[in-house]
């Protein structure tokens, strides 16, 4: 083992970390509030411990800091699988707030930091609500060229930059590949982007079914909190859906967005897996 990593094994060997699960999003989190794992430490383990089949495997992994601001209970970094830094996750959100309501750190309602903004947080048992940061950046019908066709879409920035492009049958959506293209696309460099796929229902304004292709990840995932209320948001302010809406996720499972359009406001509840506690092997790292 290198020696670089052999420093930051020793440093975690003997911490907890935690895996939960947001509607099949799912994340690694270490409570890091002596900020003992350094950003760029983050980065590593995120590369390492995401790896399915030889490590833990997750979505992303998540630190819980010091809140900077005496308004949030903590902060956090939070890492995709392709150790990117993310500025939000609102999967990872409903993740973290039901674990420290578990680990009885703090009780919700609360907010907490992420590089987007404050968060608030709402646990009832299993089932989370957070509020998000304000939606920006909102563009509608955008005509998107790529080298394999070109396609109406949206986008706004729930957090995260997201581009919302509806679809008639989700089931036959080319989610990879064209995600792929949309996400690199130059309209949205240097960041890039998550590329939603979404169906209306007939005659149905609450319920919207969604893929996504996730920037970090660089594929499809089961679930993307930001990427469903950028969807429902987009949808209602096309007047295409009411403000609840409940959209069926890739993992089955629904997420539930309310819009509270007068305060720019944008809900996302769910339900939340705590599936793992324990302590990481040095083969995890390797
Ligand atoms: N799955 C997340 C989105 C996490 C960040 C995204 N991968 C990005 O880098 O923009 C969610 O639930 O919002």
């Amino acid at each position: 083992m290198d020696e670089k990593l052999d420093r930051l094994f020793k440093k975690i060997k003997d911490q907890t970390f935690y895996k939960l699960s947001a509607s099949g999003n799912d994340f690694i989190i270490f409570l890091n509030f002596d900020e003992k794992i350094t950003s760029e430490e983050g980065k590593i383990l995120a590369k390492k411990l995401c790896r399915p089949k030889f490590s833990i495997s997750a979505d992303g992994l998540i630190l819980l800091e010091k809140p900077s601001t005496s308004s949030a209970s903590f902060s956090w970094k939070f890492f995709n699988s392709d150790g990117s830094e993310a500025e939000m996750c609102g999967n990872g959100a409903r993740c973290v707030a039901r674990l420290v309501e578990e680990l009885g750190l703090f009780k919700s309602p609360f907010y907490f930091e992420t590089k987007a903004g404050l968060i608030y947080a709402e646990v009832k048992g299993e089932r989370v609500k957070v509020a998000l940061t304000s939606p920006k950046d909102l563009k509608l019908n955008l005509v998107i060229r790529t080298d394999y066709d070109w396609f109406m879409a949206h986008f706004v920035n729930t957090g995260v930059p997201h581009v919302v492009i509806f679809w008639d049958d989700i089931e036959s959506a080319p989610v990879e590949k064209i995600g792929l293209k949309i996400r690199y696309h130059e309209i949205f460099k240097p960041a890039g982007t998550n590329v939603n796929f979404v169906e209306l229902v007939e005659g149905d304004k609450k319920y919207l079914k969604i893929r996504t292709y996730e920037r970090g990840v660089e594929a499809e995932t089961l679930a993307c909190g930001t990427g469903a209320s950028a969807s429902a948001y987009i949808s209602y302010k096309l007047g295409l859906v009411d403000k609840k809406v409940d959209l069926l996720t890739k993992s089955g499972e629904i997420l539930t967005v309310y819009i509270e359009d007068e305060e720019n406001k944008i809900y996302l509840e769910g339900d939340t897996r705590f599936v793992f506690e324990g302590k990481i092997k040095k083969e995890a790292i390797l």
